[in-house]
């Protein structure tokens, strides 16, 4: 067991025994892609509003997902198909405290909506994540953030399918009771306590491999599978992790939905932020289709100018990104009363994002769109406002 700390420097322990593999490689289908081309304009000035809807979900299999982790249908409980590890109490407890520590590190724009409660002092009562739940979230985003640093992360240059391949087999280890290392062992934990089906993890893997191959989205379908892979899947996982309010009249379906589009508004957001950066790295997140309707190419995003009609393209941009956030509004407050605030919040702080990028003249090229501590923290009462409407009375409003 290798239990590093941090979490780069856990990274070698991943390249060890790629020859073995003990699982059947999965076979990651992937989903088709229902390309919907928008008309262009009979007046060339009329800028077109873009293709909103990706994937078709059961294209996504959201709704087997969705069954196996509501234990519904014909199907075994997922808690009674994991292997219940016995960790001593002091182990787990130290790694939990790790995940924290990463979490307090990376995620900037997370914390103060999931981690930072606790130093609040407020009176919020049954509006608190539990400490179980809080753990679950801290090891699911560890997880998360380590796969997205074998592509990202300073080791990425070391990355090849072999890497991937063996930290997928790490994966299904995990979902076995056998971990890895301490970090891994977090999640061992989470996943022999929640209900968290292995697919959004896969799925997640699967993201990062096509992000080693594709640089380049031809249209937005394309784009939508890479954001459900890289960010949708992380709705997935949370859901069983926050809960669902008793109260809620919707289905389960209609919360993993908004729960997915949350995770697709946060990473077409990520996208627009960071397009600047992309570039620097040969890479364009953006559909080439849309940028040709605005009279644009991956030229004009190499020259890094703001011209005209890149604000009118970027417009239409956020435009979508906030669709998807306004989607995932109706779920947020169909979770777990003591779940809600933290999902407003890093709801409300990630789409302050786009705003910020409005701010800057839409200069996503040179500029970071930053969202500062003071307006992160005044969000904050807001946020609880929010998510102190009952699931009811927010359907009753629509
Ligand atoms: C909201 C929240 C904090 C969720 C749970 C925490 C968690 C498990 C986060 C994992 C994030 C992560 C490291 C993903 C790896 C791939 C990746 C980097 C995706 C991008 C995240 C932002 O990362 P970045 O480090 O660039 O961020 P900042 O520097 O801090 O700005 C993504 C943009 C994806 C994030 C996607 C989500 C967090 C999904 C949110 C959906 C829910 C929590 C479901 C809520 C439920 C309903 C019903 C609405």
């Amino acid at each position: 067991m290798c239990s590093t700390f941090s979490i780069s420097s856990a990274m070698p322990c991943i390249g060890e025994t790629t020859d073995k593999f003990r699982y059947p490689k999965s076979k990651v289908r992937m989903a088709r892609a229902e390309v919907i081309t928008a008309p262009r304009p009979a007046n060339s000035q009329a800028y077109p509003r873009l293709l909103k809807h990706g994937i078709p979900h059961i294209d996504l299999h959201l709704q087997e997902i969705v069954e196996r982790q509501s234990s519904q249908g014909n199907i075994l409980p997922l808690q009674d198909l994991c292997r219940k590890p016995e960790f001593h109490p002091m182990f787990l407890q130290e790694a939990y405290e790790r995940c924290k520590t990463i979490c307090a590190e990376y995620a900037k724009t997370f914390y103060l909506g999931w981690f930072s409660y606790e130093n609040l002092n407020l009176d919020a009562g049954t509006m608190l994540m539990t400490e179980e739940r809080q753990k679950a979230i801290w090891a699911i985003y560890v997880w998360c953030r380590r796969t997205d640093e074998l592509v990202d992360g300073p080791n990425a240059v070391y990355m090849n399918t072999g890497v991937l391949d063996r930290w997928e087999e790490r994966l299904q280890d995990i979902f076995d009771g056998r971990p890895y290392d301490m970090l891994d062992a977090a999640l061992t934990d989470t996943v022999s306590k929640f209900p968290l089906d292995i697919k959004p993890f896969r799925d997640m893997i699967e993201g990062m491999r096509m992000d080693t191959r594709k640089w380049r989205y031809e249209n937005f379908s394309e784009l939508y599978l890479y954001c459900y892979y890289v960010a949708g899947t992380v709705g997935l996982m949370s859901v069983p992790i926050m809960g669902i309010a008793p109260e809620s009249s919707v289905s389960v379906q209609t919360i993993y939905s908004a729960a997915l589009n949350l995770g697709i508004g946060n990473q077409l957001t990520n996208i627009l932020r960071d397009v600047g950066e992309d570039a620097l790295r040969g890479r364009v997140y953006l559909p080439q289709d849309e940028l040709a309707q605005f009279g644009l190419s991956e030229k004009d995003v190499f020259a890094r100018k703001v011209t005209d009609r890149w604000r009118e393209f970027m417009k239409e941009q956020i435009k979508r990104a906030r669709f998807y956030f306004n989607l995932a509004e109706v779920g947020a407050s169909q979770l777990d009363r003591a779940s809600r605030w933290p999902v407003w919040s890093s709801l409300m702080l990630y789409r302050k994002i786009l705003d910020a990028i409005e701010d800057n003249d839409y200069d996503n090229f040179s500029k970071r769109a930053y969202v500062g501590k003071t307006k992160k923290l005044l969000m904050l009462p807001l946020a609880y406002t929010k998510a102190q409407s009952t699931a009811h009375t927010l359907l009753f409003q629509l």
